[in-house]
């Protein structure tokens, strides 16, 4: 067993990586990495599929060299570790359909655009003003766009939905805002989608597998263990495995994805406080499914993406060729992206009915083509698996910030990180990064200056703020 100063890092994704690093760059290293699955990478999930390498989970460098800001470190990853990468025109290379088949629409995308920049600028006032929260939805409505028409939702299901796997009306105004933000460049009042794809033959993971190559040892990483428990104190934490083998250590960071813990597929000793749990469960653990399809030949557009306005939002709409000049030419791939709810629901159905379902949407898309059956379909399920429960996490306009500060705080020397805890970029693989390289620093913090082990900022109880205290009721049901 480790000895009782080790540090235990528990999960391998992007922020127990970074974390991993950032010990070892300060001079610690007798951490050890427990996880899961028998490779590093987490989220960053790649797959061979019809003779090519196609990306599971994250596949976007997200505002990848911000002219007004420092570059995105998984783009700085990614330069250093020679990943293969390619722009991707989500916005601008669209061909539009409807049930009929081709139906330009491009117009009203363009407009789905604008309107998704005045939201995010909107957001970005009241943030600075420290107006409430509200829904995205209810921002929309105060810009002007209320979207009616079967083309004017599904443009802005492409703008909005397919970045937050929510709606509008799931989605905090004020987290949109402060995400895009920070993330993108706004030139000239209109974000610039910096966005560069990831077409690897290794797999995305590289970046971070590349990494760690660098300064994990063997002797760090435990792999193929599944943590069951979590005992915690303020003198030490102790991660339970399944098989019942206990690894302690003086300090823990569990990097477990917020579906993880909302789950319960680890169990805490103690039970977390209640103000922990209600942070957990304020959050929200967003599915966002990509549906891979593989034909004999290409028959589809020739633009980057295809967006297809159904009469249900969001059903099969947004489609994306990789069989283009720029990605994997001659490959015959295409996928279409499903989120939110809709995506739960196509977990929970049969592969052949999902299958047939989008086949069909692909005939009313080309209803002059004689489309032929896929040579193959394969989607993951990110929603059942107990390891992630769930794609990212999305903040509902119900979560405030002291949420935020009782989702990220410590208990004790039980320290949490991902991308869920990244105010800034909540969401994102940077997000993750930014909160591996900051958790790390408060538990270097806590080893080095034995002074500077101040409990994390937490708020026990969220109460109504400014205009919003109700004043004292006598209720009628009382639980005491
Ligand atoms: C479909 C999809 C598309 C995405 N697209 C993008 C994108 O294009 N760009 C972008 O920036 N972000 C994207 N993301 C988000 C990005 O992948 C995540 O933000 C990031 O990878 C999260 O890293 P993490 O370290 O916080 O968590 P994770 O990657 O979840 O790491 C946690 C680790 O803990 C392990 N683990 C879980 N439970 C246990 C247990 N009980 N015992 C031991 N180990 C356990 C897991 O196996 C995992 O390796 C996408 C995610 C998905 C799923």
């Amino acid at each position: 067993n480790p000895d009782s100063e080790t540090v235990l890092i528990l999960g391998g994704g992007v922020a127990g990586i970074i974390a991993a690093k950032t010990l070892h760059e300060a001079g610690i290293d007798n951490f050890i990495l427990i996880e899961a699955r028998d490779e590093l990478g987490g989220r960053m999930k790649s797959y061979r599929f019809g003779g090519k390498t196609v990306e599971l989970g994250a596949n976007w460098i997200h505002g990848a060299k911000p002219v007004s800001g420092p570059a995105n470190p998984i783009y700085t990853l990614a330069i250093k570790h020679d990943v293969k990468m390619q722009y991707n025109d989500f916005y601008g290379s669209l061909s539009t359909f409807d049930i009929n088949g081709t139906a330009d629409f491009v117009d009203v995308c363009r407009k789905a655009f604008a309107d998704h920049a005045k939201l995010t600028i909107a957001g970005g006032e009241r943030l600075s003003r420290s107006l409430v929260d509200l829904s995205a939805r209810t921002g929309y409505a105060l810009m002007g766009s209320k979207p009616q028409t079967h083309y004017e939702q599904a443009a802005e299901y492409f703008h909005f939905d397919m970045e937050y796997a929510q709606s509008p009306e799931q989605s905090s105004w004020i987290a949109q805002a402060m995400n895009a933000n920070f993330t993108y460049d706004f030139i000239g009042g209109k974000p610039l989608k910096d966005t560069l794809l990831s077409i690897d033959e290794r797999g995305f993971k590289t970046v971070v597998q590349a990494e760690a190559a660098e300064f994990l040892q063997p002797s760090h990483v435990m792999f193929n263990s599944t943590v069951t428990d979590i005992s915690y104190s303020d003198s030490g934490v102790s991660a339970t495995l399944d098989g019942g083998r206990v690894i302690r250590g003086a300090y823990a960071l569990c990097t477990f994805s917020l579906g993880v813990l909302q789950h319960d597929d680890v169990r805490f000793h103690p039970e977390l406080p209640v103000y922990k749990q209600e942070a957990i469960q304020s959050m929200v653990m967003a599915t966002y499914t990509k549906i891979f399809f593989k034909f004999d030949r290409k028959f589809w557009f020739d633009t980057e993406m295809g967006l297809y306005a159904d009469p249900e939002r969001g059903r099969y709409s947004a489609w994306q060729s990789l069989d283009h000049p720029n990605f994997f030419p001659g490959s015959g791939i295409i996928f279409v992206t499903v989120t939110g709810i809709f995506a739960e629901r196509v977990e929970s159905l049969p592969d052949s009915q999902v299958r047939e379902e989008a086949f069909s949407v692909l005939k009313q898309m080309f209803p002059n083509i004689d489309v032929p059956q896929p040579l193959d379909m394969f989607f993951y399920r990110w929603h059942s698996d107990p390891l992630y429960r769930g794609s990212y996490s999305n903040w509902p306009p119900s979560f405030f910030l002291s949420h935020y500060h009782n989702l990220r705080a410590n208990l004790g020397r039980l320290y949490f990180a991902g991308e869920a805890t990244s105010l800034k970029f909540v969401g994102f693989l940077h997000g993750a990064y930014d909160e591996g390289l900051n958790i790390a620093g408060e538990i270097i913090k806590c080893i080095q200056e034995e002074d500077e082990c101040a409990p994390m900022k937490r708020v026990p109880d969220i109460t109504n703020g400014d205009g919003k205290s109700y004043g004292r009721f006598n209720m009628q049901y009382s639980l005491y």
